[in-house]
């Protein structure tokens, strides 16, 4: 604005009113002085009030004729008022703008302000609306390894008509397909690998990253729950805990996901009940290693190696050094043979007990 304009000052004359609207007339006719295009430059500021870019040189330009017409000297005075027009008169003409666009753009603002409410990154629960219809229950199964959680969880899961199981492991998801199966309970199984269709099932064992957040469900197992402090995969507990629409949702694992699940819950407005488990039998770390080697493993005993070549050696020796047979599970084998091998190992008529 140029420095000769007058101060924002009260008006005093008819004189002065009509310098004002001269000047209102000259410098509105000059857009860059008629303060709208001062709103052009904060489109940003725009957006913060849900009206889009596209729509914004629309609704300026309008805003700008609606101004010419209806200004009084004094907003004129204001608008246009010398050095202290700047922030403080564009604050006050931003907010009538903001009112203006609200009046004559209603549903564009609010079908901005919709999509913008579900891009909010800090809201994931009103990402799942279907969840959110429902008002479920959690119960968190916490404890140590071996302490009975998942079984409990499952007890619930085969009792239920429409039941989903989500895994950390597509073995523990084969596991799982397996023995509700075997139960009478019809189950699906759905991995990143592959899926097994059972003719009217009711009941699907998946991977966790694999479940489906669109059908119904009277009971959702979620195993392994600590996981979703994972950096790389936790992202799908997350999901499936605020996603699932199930009216029960199990989860086990052990008690570090207490306070995150419990939060979960009260944001999405669920109900949350905390069930602990202690260990049937004591896990005690073995103070040496095997005296006589490999002709000291057990039946049930499991060997980790870390790669193909090492299990191959291993299963050799313990099958030369005593008399037990080894099953072997290694990522990179067709899931068809990790099954005959989990199958293999957990057959109690068997002989591969390592
Ligand atoms: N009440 C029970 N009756 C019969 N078997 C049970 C019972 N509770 C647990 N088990 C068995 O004990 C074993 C361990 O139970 P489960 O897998 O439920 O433990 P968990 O606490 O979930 O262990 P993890 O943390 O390793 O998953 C399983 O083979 C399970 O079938």
């Amino acid at each position: 604005m140029g420095a000769a304009a007058a101060r924002p000052t009260k008006f005093a004359s008819s004189a002065r009113i009509s310098a004002v609207e001269g000047r209102w007339a000259g410098l509105a006719g000059r857009r860059r002085c008629s303060n709208v295009g001062s709103i052009r430059r904060r489109r940003r500021r725009a957006l913060g009030a849900f009206i889009r870019a596209d729509l914004f040189p629309r609704a300026a330009a309008a805003f700008r004729k609606f101004l010419l017409r209806v200004a009084t000297p004094d907003a004129a005075e204001a608008v246009t008022g010398g050095q202290s027009y700047s922030l403080a008169a564009e604050d006050v003409l931003f907010d009538y703008f903001v009112a203006f666009c609200r009046h004559s753009y209603p549903a564009q603002l609010a079908a901005y302000e919709k999509a913008a409410a579900t891009m909010d990154m800090r809201a994931p629960h009103s990402w799942y609306p279907y969840a959110r219809s429902i008002h479920r229950k959690i119960i968190y199964h916490g404890g140590p390894t071996n302490s009975g959680k998942t079984y409990q969880a499952l007890q619930a899961l085969a009792s239920a008509k429409r039941g989903v199981y989500c895994g950390p492991l597509r073995l523990l998801a084969m596991e799982v397909y397996e023995q509700l199966n075997a139960d009478g309970v019809r189950c699906d199984m759905v991995t990143g690998q592959e899926v097994l269709r059972v003719p009217g099932s009711g009941h699907v064992a998946c991977t966790v990253e694999m479940v489906s957040l669109n059908t119904h469900a009277d009971v959702a197992v979620v195993d392994e729950i600590q996981m979703i402090g994972d950096s790389a995969r936790g992202f799908a507990w997350t999901r499936a805990v605020l996603g699932l629409p199930a009216n029960e949702i199990h989860v086990c694992g052990d008690l570090s996901a207490v306070g995150l699940i419990r939060q979960l819950a009260a944001v999405c407005d669920d109900e949350f009940e905390l069930r602990t488990y202690d260990r049937m039998t004591p896990l005690a770390v073995d103070e040496g290693c095997l005296p006589q080697g490999w002709a000291d493993v057990q039946p049930g005993d499991c060997i980790v190696a870390f790669s193909r070549q090492q299990l191959y050696h291993i299963k050799r020796e313990v099958e030369q050094s005593s008399d037990q047979k080894a099953c072997l599970v290694y990522g990179a084998l067709p899931a068809e043979t990790r099954r005959a091998q989990a199958r293999l190992f957990n057959d109690p008529e068997g002989d591969h007990k390592v």
